[in-house]
């Protein structure tokens, strides 16, 4: 395995203050960093600092229940629920090293809230930290749709969160301690590089709890960055990270770039965080029956649920050609053994 390149170009940082007034100012910078670098760090976006630790405490409280609890609402193809050490990625073959939740705003979540009495206030503090979340996602919808020449409301009426039919999630994940005085084994990811296959990403970091690094623009040589040159993004105190996805990227004739990132394995002790970490990934999904079609037409229009599904089959035919290539990796290498042995 090659060691990893890092750059240190950082990501532009946007402020959303007076945004009625400063729109297309706002807009301007929104573009430019779309077009670029594919990542940016909003601030004064209207959520508090405290309002954000809160809803990591409503993770937390759910993390702590017993796994046989937390197993009562697995997670499924509506794509909601509780998984562990399940995920894998396309670009490693294995699983992540973490435990997440993801819930909705709409049907998919029938039956995936855990009994009120079980965690009393949870759903309805998430449901209303997700409702405020929305409402900043809805500010960088109008600014997308100004910059991509739809109407103002183009967006947001895609990814309306009060119809059933909503796709939109709030993934919530707890990644594990890693005993620093164990040698990390190879293949370990906390989350293995990825681009994300929703319209943009708000990513929530606590502060101290790093490892997030990014693969800025599409300047990767290779299919998931790797290898490539990484930029490490600290977690800053009310900041929100946002990302690109597939989605956009796609909506806008690929225009605005969905980009690579993952969350690193500890394996330094003189830099790197072994403790755990929680972070929250807000991923602004469309209705299942809105039509995308970039203003150029260059992708044949698909409904909301026909992108989904192709997103989702395209992840796994991936993921079938990475374990074939490393059974053909390890037949190859029995063969040499046997041959070396003869
Ligand atoms: O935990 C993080 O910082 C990143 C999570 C992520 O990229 C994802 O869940 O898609
Ligand atoms: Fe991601």
């Amino acid at each position: 395995m090659p060691d990893t390149q890092y750059s240190t170009r950082s990501i532009p940082r946007i402020s959303l203050h007076d945004f009625d007034s400063r729109i297309d100012a706002i807009t301007a910078e929104l573009v430019a960093a779309a077009e670029t670098d594919g990542f940016f760090a909003l601030v004064d976006h209207g959520l508090s600092a405290s309002e954000i630790e809160a809803q990591f405490e409503q993770a937390a409280r759910f993390f702590a229940l017993p796994d046989e609890v937390k197993a009562t609402v697995p997670f499924s193809h509506r794509n909601t629920g509780w998984e562990k050490g399940a995920q894998i990625r396309p670009s490693t073959g294995r699983a992540d090293q973490k435990e997440s939740y993801q819930m909705q705003f709409g049907a998919m979540m029938d039956g995936m809230w855990l009994p009120k009495d079980t965690l009393p206030g949870f759903r309805e503090a998430s449901l209303a930290f997700m409702h405020k979340v929305q409402a900043v996602s809805e500010k960088l919808m109008v600014c997308f749709a100004r910059g991509l020449g739809f109407e103002d409301d183009y967006f947001v009426k895609a990814h309306d969160v009060t119809r059933p039919n909503i796709q939109t999630v709030l993934r919530q994940l707890h990644y594990f301690a890693v005993d620093p005085s164990v040698p990390t084994p190879e293949g370990y990811h906390r989350a293995g590089a990825h681009a994300d296959w929703d319209f943009v990403t708000l990513l929530f970091q606590r502060p101290g709890q790093s490892g997030l690094e990014i693969c800025p623009g599409r300047e990767v040589f290779s299919e998931f960055g790797l290898g490539d040159s990484w930029t490490k993004v600290e977690p800053a105190a009310g900041e929100i990270v946002c990302n690109i996805g597939d989605l956009l990227m796609s909506w806008s004739d690929d225009r605005f770039k969905s980009t690579f990132h993952r969350v690193k394995t500890p394996t330094d002790p003189a830099v790197d965080y072994y403790g755990p970490r929680y972070s929250m990934a807000y991923f602004n999904q469309p209705t299942t029956d809105c039509v995308i079609q970039g203003p150029l037409k260059k992708y044949p229009a698909v409904t909301g649920s026909q992108f989904t599904e192709a997103a989702m089959r395209r992840n796994f035919a991936a993921l079938e050609a990475t374990k074939k290539k490393a059974m053909d990796k390890r037949e190859e290498a029995k063969g040499g053994m046997v041959a070396a042995a003869s």
